[in-house]
């Protein structure tokens, strides 16, 4: 279990700290299969996830929107036959938080107590 998915999401104000780059490289080292992208000048982390069918996705995407809502921290998350794509950030300041990265190493987690077709 990474360290990472252990640590407590803070509140997300528009004045909460965005992430900086040292700590974007250092998070990353606990998530290696997530993607740093930028979309609409909003840093992201992306991630896909492949099942063996439309129910099986259907199952993770509401595990993920559980510990969501236990955290109070919420993604993007688009919902195919076989396939989940997960998307983290923080609405509130339009960039990456801590939060996304504890998040994102606890969607590896219920990942892995999945039955997934990668
Ligand atoms: C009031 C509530 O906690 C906030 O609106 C939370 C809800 N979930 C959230 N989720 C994400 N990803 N970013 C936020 O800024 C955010 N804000």
């Amino acid at each position: 279990m990474s360290q990472l998915s252990e640590q407590s999401c803070e509140a997300c104000s528009a004045d909460a700290p965005k992430a900086t780059r040292e700590q974007i490289e250092a998070f990353r080292r606990d998530i290696p299969d997530w993607q740093l992208i930028e979309r609409d000048g909003i840093m992201q982390l992306e991630r896909v996830f492949t099942f063996r069918n439309f129910k099986q996705a259907l199952a993770f995407t509401n595990q993920v929107g559980d510990i969501a809502e236990e955290a109070g921290h919420h993604p993007a998350l688009l919902t195919e036959w076989g396939k989940v794509t997960v998307t983290w950030w923080s609405h509130a300041i339009k960039s990456l938080h801590k939060n996304d990265f504890i998040l994102a190493a606890r969607t590896d987690e219920v990942a892995e107590s999945n039955v997934r077709a990668d």
